[in-house]
C-alpha cells in the first residue's frame, strides 16, 4: 500500500514510523509529508523529527515529502491518505482533498472553532460541509506518539460509516504491536476523542493541587458520563463510550503524564498562566481550544457537563483552580445516571 501522512508533528511522525517498520505488515510504502520546506530539509538530513518526536530514529524506507504547494503532486498515487494536524488546519485540508478517490482519514481530536456559524465542529462534520464525497473516517484511541513510535502495545480504533476506509485503516497499520479496531460509529470516537482532552486538563488540575486519587477517579468517572450524554445526543451510540476512544482513551489520557492537555491542568495547579501552560508544551493541546464548543453544544442540547464548564471558566480567568474545586463539590446531590 501507498500510504501518506500529511504533518510531521509528534502523532503524524509515529504513525509513518511505525507503518513504515519492520514491524507493519509487508510491501507499505510510507511518505511523510511537511508542510514546511526548512521542516522538510531538517527531517532530511537528521533522520528524525527532534522537535516533535525526539529520540526516534527513521526507518530507511520512510520517504519523506513536502513545502509549501506540494501537496497535490504529493497525494498522487496513494492508496490511503492520512491527515495528522491539529483541527483547526483539518478544514483546509479536506478542502484541498475534496476530490480524492482514495480513502482519506485524520488523527486530529477536537471540535473547530467557530468558522461562520455559531457553533464548532468536529471533523466528520466539517467534512460533512467542504468534502461530502470524500471516503472519510478518522483513526483514535489511546495511543500517545512515543510509545507508538517505539513499537510498545498499542490499540486503536478505525472508525468510518464506509467499510473500505475501515478496512483500508487496519491494513495499513495493524502490525503485532499495534492492533486496529474497525468502528462504525465516528460521532461517537470523534465525542469520546475530543471531550476527554477537557477531562484530562481537569484530572491534571486534580492532581496537581493534590486532591487524592478518590478525587480522579470520581472525576474520570464522572467525566465518562459527561462524555456519553453528549456524544448520545449528538447521535452516538452509548456503547462506544465505554470502548477505546471513549474510557480507554479518557484514562490514558487523563493519568498518563505524557498527556500534554493533561500538563496544561497541573501547570494551572502550579499556578501558571494558561499562555504560559501552553507556551510550555510545544505541541498542541486541543482540549484548551475546544473546551468552550464542548460545552456551548451541550448547552444547546440541554445536556449538563458541570466538570467541563469548570474547566472552561478556569481556562477564562473566571474562577480559581481551588473555586472550581469548591463549585463542583457544593453542586446539590444527584442520582448516579447518566
Ligand atoms: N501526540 C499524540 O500522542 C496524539 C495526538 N493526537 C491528535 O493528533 C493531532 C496532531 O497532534 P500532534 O501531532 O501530537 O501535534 P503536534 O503539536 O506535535 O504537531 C502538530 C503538527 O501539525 C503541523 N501542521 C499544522 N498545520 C498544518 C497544515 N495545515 N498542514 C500540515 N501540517 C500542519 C505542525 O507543523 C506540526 O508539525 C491533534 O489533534 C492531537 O490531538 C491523537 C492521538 C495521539
Ligand atoms: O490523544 C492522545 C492520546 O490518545 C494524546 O493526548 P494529549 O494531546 O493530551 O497528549
Amino acid at each position: 500500500m501507498n500510504i501518506i501522512v500529511l504533518g510531521a508533528g509528534a502523532w503524524g511522525t509515529a504513525l509513518a514510523v511505525s507503518a513504515a517498520s519492520s514491524r507493519a505488515a509487508p510491501g507499505h510504502q510510507v511518505t511523510l509529508w511537511a508542510r514546511d520546506a526548512a521542516q522538510l530539509e531538517t527531517l532530511k538530513s537528521a533522520r528524525a523529527n527532534s522537535r516533535y518526536l525526539p529520540g526516534i530514529s527513521f526507518p530507511g524506507s520512510l520517504k519523506l515529502a513536502g513545502g509549501e504547494g506540494s501537496l497535490d503532486e504529493a497525494v498522487k498515487g496513494q492508496d490511503l491518505i492520512i491527515i495528522a494536524a491539529p483541527v483547526s488546519a483539518v478544514r483546509g485540508l479536506l478542502q484541498s482533498l475534496a476530490n480524492a478517490s482514495v480513502p482519506v482519514a485524520w488523527l486530529s481530536k477536537g471540535f473547530e472553532a467557530p468558522v461562520n456559524q455559531p457553533f464548532g465542529l468536529m471533523v466528520h462534520e466539517i467534512r460533512a460541509q467542504v468534502a461530502i464525497n470524500l471516503r472519510a473516517g478518522v483513526l483514535s484511541g489511546p495511543s500517545f506518539a512515543q510509545e507508538v513510535a517505539k513499537g510498545q502495545p498499542t490499540a486503536l480504533v478505525a472508525a468510518s460509516e464506509h467499510a473500505d476506509v475501515r478496512d483500508a485503516l487496519v491494513r495499513a497499520f495493524h502490525s503485532p504491536t499495534l492492533r486496529v479496531y474497525a468502528n462504525d460509529d465516528i460521532v461517537g470516537v470523534e465525542v469520546g476523542g475530543a471531550v476527554k482532552n477537557v477531562l484530562a486538563i481537569a484530572t491534571g488540575l486534580c492532581d496537581g493541587l493534590q486532591l487524592g486519587l478518590n478525587a480522579r477517579a470520581a472525576l474520570i468517572t464522572r467525566g465518562l458520563a459527561e462524555i456519553t450524554r453528549l456524544g448520545v445526543a449528538l447521535g452516538a451510540k452509548a456503547e462506544t463510550f465505554t470502548g477505546l476512544s471513549g474510557l480507554g482513551d479518557l484514562v490514558l489520557t487523563a493519568t498518563g503524564d505524557l498527556s500534554r492537555n493533561r500538563k496544561v491542568g497541573l501547570a494551572l495547579a502550579q499556578g501558571k498562566t494558561l499562555a504560559e501552560a501552553v507556551a510550555s508544551l510545544g505541541h498542541v493541546a486541543e482540549g484548551v481550544y475546544c473546551a468552550r464548543t464542548v460545552v456551548q453544544r451541550a448547552a444547546g442540547l440541554g445536556i449538563e457537563m458541570p466538570i467541563s464548564q469548570g474547566v472552561v471558566a478556569l481556562l477564562d480567568g473566571r474562577i480559581t483552580p481551588t473555586e472550581a474545586v469548591a463549585a463542583l463539590m457544593g453542586r446539590g446531590p444527584t442520582a448516579e445516571v447518566l
